[in-house]
């Protein structure tokens, strides 16, 4: 590919401008809001004079409800070869884009599962979709050579292309992404009123949980919408669970202790049913059994955790995901390091050679100096 155009130069549009740029693509950049197309030719992602001649590929990442439209008028100003879009659903942009009159055979359907809580340009990163799926959705009547600029597309972003179709993506992100971001952000609502004392013992648990309610109400508006009834069919599930839950608490208390011990073992269960549910969830290179859990204490000094990270590459492990976990007020943090599982031991032991610690309950010492 060797040019490409990106409309929405947002969050998504941005990630994928840059990631392109890099990789020797010469791209078009066009935003609805001119200040955000200039924010995105700013930081590098590409440029706002339009191209002479249509490109390779346009990317449509604008909200959802806006593809069929956008779509409809690019394809009529004849901006690109092949077009792809980006957004959070799939069926209902696309029985849009054939109600607006576009083109379907130069049209496919694309969704990068990977993103943020942020919008706009500034929180665009080049790396954004590297290792992550991005799920391609032809038509019939797609064209094979659009198929393959998509796949392209998908290669130097550095993305898992995964090929489905638009009613069976709808209903899995349903229960993978859109009822986790409601029940995110039913959650994080539960604390709009919290007393100031309760927030400020937080740990990291509640930002695991809430991190995605930080998303903008008006694109989540607009996701749910359109997979209204895929989500309602998760949630009530869910509530269920939910009530499930509530009842068996509440059972702990009963003065008969038949219920008071049925009640704990219906905790047991639900919280057994999360283990099991937590361990299905895929790391990032396979399954979560594969991977295991290597913790090390760093100093809060600048270069400590780069130190970290150089001297777990000096020994050939690979780093599948890393989590850190440091208060503010704390000299010290806990970086906890993802490694395959038969790495794990053997990483452990030369890491702490090396001088690293790990962290043990009763004292914490920092790294080599
Ligand atoms: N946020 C995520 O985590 C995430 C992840 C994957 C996919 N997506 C999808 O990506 C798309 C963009 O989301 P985002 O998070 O980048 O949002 P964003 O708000 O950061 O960016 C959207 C951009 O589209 C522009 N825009 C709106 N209407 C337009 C139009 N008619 N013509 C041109 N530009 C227009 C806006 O001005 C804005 O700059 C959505 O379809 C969303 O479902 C989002
Ligand atoms: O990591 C996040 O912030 C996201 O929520 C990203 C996430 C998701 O994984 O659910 C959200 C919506 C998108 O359509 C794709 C990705």
């Amino acid at each position: 590919m060797r040019s490409a155009a990106v409309i929405g130069t947002g969050l998504i549009g941005t990630s994928i401008a840059l990631a392109l740029t890099r990789r020797g693509v010469s791209v078009y950049l066009d935003d609805v809001n001119s200040a955000a197309a200039r924010t995105a030719e700013a930081m590098g992602a590409g440029s706002c004079r339009a191209p002479e001649e249509p490109v390779d590929l346009a990317v449509l990442a604008v909200p959802p409800a806006r593809i069929g439209t956008v779509l409809a008028g690019v394809q009529r100003a004849g901006l690109a070869h092949a077009y792809t879009d980006v957004a959070s659903v799939k069926a209902r942009p696309h029985s849009e884009m054939e109600a607006a009159g576009a083109d379907p055979s130069s049209y496919i359907g694309g969704h990068p599962l990977a993103g943020a809580e942020r919008s706009g340009p500034l929180a665009g990163r080049a790396d954004l979709f590297e290792g992550r799926p991005w799920v391609l959705t032809p038509s019939v009547r797609t064209d094979r050579t659009v198929l393959n600029r998509a796949l392209e597309l998908v290669s130097l972003c550095a993305g898992v292309p995964v090929v489905m179709d638009t009613a069976a993506h709808d209903e899995a992100v349903a229960l993978t992404s859109h009822a986790p971001h409601l029940v995110a952000a039913l959650m994080a609502a539960r604390l709009e009123h919290a007393a100031e004392p309760s927030l400020r013992i937080s740990g990291q648990g509640l930002r695991d949980v809430t991190r995605i309610a930080g998303g903008s109400p008006g694109l989540w508006g607009e996701i749910l919408e359109a997979n209204s009834e895929a989500v309602a069919d998760v949630l009530d599930a869910f509530a269920a669970d939910l009530a499930g839950a509530v009842a068996a608490l509440r059972g702990l208390r009963a003065p008969d202790p038949v219920r008071t011990e049925q009640a704990a073992a219906e905790l047991d269960a639900l919280l057994t049913r999360g283990n099991r549910g937590h361990a299905r969830v895929a790391q990032k290179s396979g399954a979560a059994d594969e991977v295991a859990l290597v913790p090390v204490i760093i100093p809060d000094q600048p270069g400590a955790l780069a130190e970290l990270f150089a001297a777990v590459g000096a020994i050939g492990v690979n780093i599948e995901d890393v989590r850190i976990e440091h208060s503010l007020d704390q000299p010290r943090g806990l970086v906890e390091l993802f490694v395959s599982r038969s790495s794990a031991a053997a990483l452990s032991r030369l890491l702490s050679d090396a001088g690293w610690t790990a962290p043990s309950p009763d004292v914490l010492v920092a790294a080599p100096s």
